[in-house]
């Protein structure tokens, strides 16, 4: 059986990540717009509503505005951008994160599909916190670097144009407030809001996500080796998240020449006396960060085996 794939947002960076992964897959068929029919509205509506699936690569108000175009009862959508990913109608795309979510998203019509610093913050967190280990209510911090890609055509003109070309770390979310922080705190469970500090470096692809625990001081929190065991049963078996045995590497690299990936990397690195942690998280933006989550999402919405197209 053949699947019609719509790709809405199809030039820009999420979605030619998509189309590449899905390119030579006999079990889709992509619907596709001339360059000059990929903003036109009647165009869009035609393939929102014809298509089995539609994965929207747009900016949030955009994407709100497909969901509103497509009428056709059939046609499951996996939104990419943040527009409904604390919505209670839609599912998040997050198969691995919490028992029953590959089920659910196996069997949703709307899927978000989650944003690339919460897939980092999530994967670490969420499943500590449901099994206990660490505590709901408590002042996280997340401290995180992301290549450059994940801020879209736009962030890539500039740090490639000359006017960027100075720029070696950009720190940004000053004022405490990015979009990402409600994704984080509703899907984990959190009592209070996580300080996010997000940052950009010189790097194409490829993403830091780290949240550091003070965890003699926290209520209920356990060793670095439970924690560690606790994310490794969670994990168990999957091809996607690995976590990693290392007490202490002695760095951890995103290189400038960065190979696209599909994989979620875990660490749980703790203090000699086990009194303080670093939960590390290492993933590609425009991978499990994004096309490679959009694209396990449909193969697990297809009933086909969910690592198809991806690069683990
Ligand atoms: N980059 C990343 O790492 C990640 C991105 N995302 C999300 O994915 C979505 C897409 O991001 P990204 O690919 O980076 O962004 P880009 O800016 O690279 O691409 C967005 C594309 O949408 C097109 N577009 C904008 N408005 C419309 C419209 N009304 N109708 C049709 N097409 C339109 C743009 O056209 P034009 O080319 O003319 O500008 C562009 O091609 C965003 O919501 C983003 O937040 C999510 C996770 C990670
Ligand atoms: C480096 C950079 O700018 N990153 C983007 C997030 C990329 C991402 O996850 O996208 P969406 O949540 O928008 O889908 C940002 O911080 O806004």
């Amino acid at each position: 059986m053949t699947h019609s794939v719509f790709i809405d947002g199809a030039a820009g960076t999420t979605g030619l990540e998509i189309a590449d992964r899905l390119a030579g897959r006999s079990e889709f068929s992509l619907i596709t717009l001339d360059e000059d029919k990929r903003k036109d509205f009647e165009a869009r509506r035609q393939a929102l509503n014809d298509a089995d699936f539609v994965i929207l690569c747009l900016p949030d108000d955009a994407a709100k505005e497909a969901v509103a175009m497509t009428n056709s009862a059939k046609t499951r959508i996996i939104d990419a951008s943040t527009a409904h990913r604390v919505d209670q109608n839609w599912t998040y795309g997050f198969p691995e994160y919490r028992k029953g979510q590959h089920e659910r998203i196996a069997s949703a019509r709307l899927v978000s599909n989650p944003g690339c610093y919460p897939t980092g913050f999530l994967g670490l967190v969420a499943p500590l916190v449901a099994a206990g280990l660490i505590p709901e209510d408590w002042p996280y911090t997340v401290n995180a670097v992301s290549g450059y890609s994940g801020g879209g055509k736009a962030l890539i003109e500039r740090f490639e144009s000359s006017d960027g070309a100075d720029i070696g770390f950009r720190t940004y979310g000053l004022d405490l407030s990015h979009k990402h922080v409600p994704e984080m705190q509703t899907h984990a469970g959190l009592g209070l809001a996580p300080i996010f500090s997000p940052a950009v470096v010189r790097a194409f692809r490829g993403m830091m996500v780290e949240v550091p625990l003070p965890i003699s001081v926290m209520p209920g929190s356990d060793s670095p080796e439970e924690m560690r065991a606790c994310l490794a049963n969670h994990y168990a078996g999957s091809p996607v998240v690995t976590v990693h045995e290392q007490l202490a590497p002695s760095e951890l690299l995103i290189l400038n020449t960065q190979e696209p990936s599909d994989r979620l990397d875990l660490y749980v690195l703790g203090s000699p006396d086990n009194t303080q942690v670093r939960l590390m998280a290492m993933l590609d933006n425009l991978g499990k960060g994004a096309s490679g989550a959009a694209v396990q999402n449909l193969n697990i919405m297809a009933g086909l085996d969910e690592t198809a197209g991806l690069r683990l």
